[in-house]
């Protein structure tokens, strides 16, 4: 059980606050796409989520507040996987995925089999096996940005962040990075919060989209329902058509002038 509660979130940097009196629930098993243009403040809406970024508001999992919870805990309750990750040097892809599993380990703080279990499986999936004992730095973008989901779901948390997770993948892997976390939702229960350019990927995947303009919440429903031309238009400054995939859900064409 994971319900996710995000109670009037209000977050900034230094110059200034971005986003404003955000205000959603996902509930245990659902899955939220955060959508929006350039800077409308997704990253920051999942770091505040995240407890990364300072925040005023409250986020709350299943009516606990995260606020409350120690880092080992946290960890244990979201995963997070962020757009520009830093990336330990000299460690390889095996060594890296494993670090998801340290909220879960003993006092020894040593790897078990179930560890190493996970750990395997998550590499299968995401066609990272050929690559278990390469360094991190050695892979392609597409490869790196792999190995960081990988970790993030190996850390097993109830609500799972993703941000972007499909840069750089080309369509195979993007389809098998979001069967995987479908997969998950369905199996595990996990609530999934997740931003995203393609929109039409968002739109298969997500059951409720988010859109964030200057920071605040311009539009939230069914795909559907946020996805019409006359939205895009506003929110984007796009010219598109929106068709309709053989299961209804829509396409989003951009249409040249
Ligand atoms: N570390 C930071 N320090 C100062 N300002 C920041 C920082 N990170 C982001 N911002 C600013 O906050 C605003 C929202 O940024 P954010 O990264 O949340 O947008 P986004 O919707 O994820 O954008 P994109 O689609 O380009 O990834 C932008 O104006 C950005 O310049």
């Amino acid at each position: 059980m994971s319900t996710l509660q995000v109670q009037d979130l209000s977050a900034g940097y230094r110059r200034g606050t971005v986003l404003s009196g955000v205000t959603t629930t996902v509930d245990t098993g659902g899955w939220l796409g955060v959508i929006g243009p350039n800077g409308s403040g997704k990253s920051t809406l999942l770091k505040a989520i995240a407890g990364i970024v300072r925040h005023q508001g409250r986020v709350l999992v299943d009516g606990r507040p995260l606020a409350a919870l120690r880092r080992r805990e946290r960890a244990r309750v979201v995963g997070y996987a962020p757009q520009i990750p830093q990336l330990p040097i000299g460690l390889t892809v095996t060594d890296y995925v494993l670090l998801g599993r340290t909220p879960h380990l003993g006092v020894l703080g040593r790897e078990g089999p179930k560890d190493l279990d996970v750990v395997r499986s998550l590499l299968e999936r995401l066609d990272l096996t050929a690559l278990a004992d390469r360094p991190l730095t050695t892979l392609s973008g597409g490869e790196r940005q792999r190995a960081v989901l990988a970790r993030a779901l190996a850390q097993r948390a109830g609500v799972l962040l993703l941000d972007e997770p499909t840069t750089g993948l080309d369509v195979g892997h993007a389809q098998a990075l979001l069967d995987l976390v479908d997969e998950l939702r369905r199996e595990m229960g996990t609530t999934v919060v997740m931003t995203l350019h393609d929109l039409t990927l968002a739109a298969q995947y997500a059951e409720r989209l988010l859109l964030l303009d200057a920071g605040r919440v311009a539009a939230e429903g069914s795909p559907a329902d946020v996805l019409t031309p006359a939205v895009l238009a506003e929110r984007y400054t796009a010219r598109v058509t929106v068709l309709h995939a053989p299961d209804g859900s829509p396409v989003i064409a951009p249409v040249r002038s």
